[in-house]
């Protein structure tokens, strides 16, 4: 059986995450998962992702190993081996379709590997189910998305309910589960062509056969945060899914006190001095990936000057312009922050109260964990089915308004600074506070001793490994 039981001879783990941020971060937390479990653990990266990867695992002994990345491939700049450095999301499936280049050195590895008693990579990584069927290895998908989202992409496309209403912010009701309603504008490319073709697609589809295909499918999330949708997915959906999450509760976070190792320290203490003032703060961030427009950031920034909050705003290196003067001017209440950040530390900093976040799930998860109401303002992917399920399912959030109450519509600053006014300090502000509070004890006793999520990985490493002894 697996050494979970009391095996002597521990088993075997292959960990490949997607080169995305995004992706990456819970598989680290994931591996630390297993490691508690006393299984050895490899995980595959490439040369430009070791450094964050080691950063991250530097105190554990899992081994890492680069496979190289081809520099070869049309239209994605050279020495780009991670899609938050792509130029241009447009780059996305071209950086996705390239991975495949890495199934003969995969293999290769895996061969000079001792024996994996499973393998857990992502879904982008469609091929690594093709290698691992070589090596009679059972693959895991990890889903970097929640079962909500899943579900409702799912049953939309099944029914093509998105082709009947004539405009793209028409409500639709999802069928399925009928309290749903959803415009097309929730959802992005191939799912709103009626006769999809391209490279997109056919990304997709490989990424959706491979997952239907393989053994079982990791979900980063919990039973009880989404169990009308996980029992769909187990009642109708392939393959096995799999609830472990939140990985984001895999680490226990630091002491106030404790160093910042190297993370920004000025920003911890710029915390620590809001705290000491008796100020809650709103952070801001929008994940790894999403481009914001020039005439955006500077409505957020008049917004934020406007709404008189203080806050800590995360920016990407590539969106350094705001405009003139801003930061000077409110530099007693709010800071602008252009490095990497441990978002996860932040949240859970006692002065950061709120978030307005893009609702990428990990972010959304790391602010339910941290009892952070959410403001969501989706931008791509499956953010906008994200920030209906935080605001309108489990009702941990408000939504920011647009200036045309349409999904992807223009937020001038007005709106902005209205629904964080009413997120910080209104009524329906604390209404969500309160549920969030209610959420965040369910996804730490989840992964406790005998919560759901815990006794899951257990299982699940009873499940392969016992077949491997
Ligand atoms: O300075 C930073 C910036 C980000 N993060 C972390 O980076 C991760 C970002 O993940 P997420 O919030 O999910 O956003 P994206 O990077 O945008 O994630 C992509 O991947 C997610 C998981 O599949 C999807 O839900 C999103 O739509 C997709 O854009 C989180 O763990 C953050 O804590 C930091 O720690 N510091």
């Amino acid at each position: 059986m697996a050494s979970i039981t009391g095996d002597t001879q521990p088993h075997h783990v292959v960990l490949f995450p997607f080169m995305s941020k995004g992706h990456t971060i819970p598989i680290l937390h994931l591996a630390r998962l297993l490691l508690h479990r006393r299984l050895i653990v490899t995980f595959f990266t490439t040369p430009a992702n070791r450094p964050f990867i080691f950063e991250s695992l530097n105190d554990t002994t899992v081994t890492i190993l680069d496979l190289p990345f081809s520099h070869n491939v049309p239209d994605i700049p050279v020495g780009i081996e991670s899609t938050d450095k792509l130029p241009s999301m447009s780059m996305f499936y071209a950086f996705g379709n390239a991975t495949k280049l890495m199934q003969p050195d995969f293999e290769r590895a895996i061969q000079t590997l001792p024996r994996v008693s499973f393998i857990v990579s992502d879904g982008f990584l469609w091929w690594t189910l093709e290698s691992a069927s070589k090596f009679d290895i059972p693959r895991f998908v990890f889903c970097g998305m929640n079962y909500y989202s899943t579900s409702v992409i799912r049953a939309v496309d099944q029914d093509r309910l998105l082709f009947v209403p004539e405009s793209d912010d028409e409500l639709i009701t999802v069928t399925r589960f009928p309290w749903i309603k959803v415009t097309r504008n929730d959802f992005e490319s191939p799912y709103t062509e009626s006769e999809p073709k391209g490279l997109i697609y056919e990304f997709i589809m490989n990424v959706i056969v491979a997952e239907t295909k393989s053994y079982g499918i990791i979900v980063n999330s919990f039973y009880e945060l989404e169990s009308v949708f996980a029992d769909y997915w187990n009642r109708e959906c392939q393959p096995k899914p799999w609830s472990v999450g939140p990985l984001c509760l895999a680490e226990p976070p630091k002491a106030r006190d404790e160093p910042y190792n190297n993370k920004p320290k000025w920003v911890h203490q710029w915390l620590d001095k809001k705290f000491d003032q008796g100020n809650s703060v709103l952070y801001i961030a929008f994940g790894s990936q999403v481009e914001i427009s020039l005439a955006q950031l500077k409505e957020i920034a008049i917004g934020l000057e406007e709404s008189k909050v203080n806050f800590l705003w995360v920016i990407r290196k590539s969106e350094s312009e705001i405009s003139d003067g801003f930061e000077e001017r409110v530099k007693d209440r709010g800071i602008v922050v252009r490095e990497w950040v441990d978002q996860r530390e932040i949240l859970m900093h006692e002065s950061v109260q709120r978030f307005l976040s893009h609702c990428g799930w990990n972010s959304v998860l790391e602010s339910i964990c941290a009892g952070v109401p959410i403001l969501a303002w989706p931008m791509m992917a499956e953010q906008p089915l994200n920030a209906r399920m935080v605001v309108e399912e489990i009702k941990v959030g408000l939504r920011v308004e647009t200036c045309d109450g349409s999904v992807r519509g223009f937020v001038k600053w007005e709106g902005l600074e209205k629904t964080v006014k009413e997120l910080m300090e209104g009524e329906k502000g604390k209404e969500v506070r309160k549920k969030c509070m209610e959420v965040t004890e369910k996804a730490k006793k989840a992964m406790e001793e005998g919560g759901s999520s815990k006794c899951t990985l257990d299982l699940l490493i009873d499940d392969t490994c016992g077949k491997t002894t």
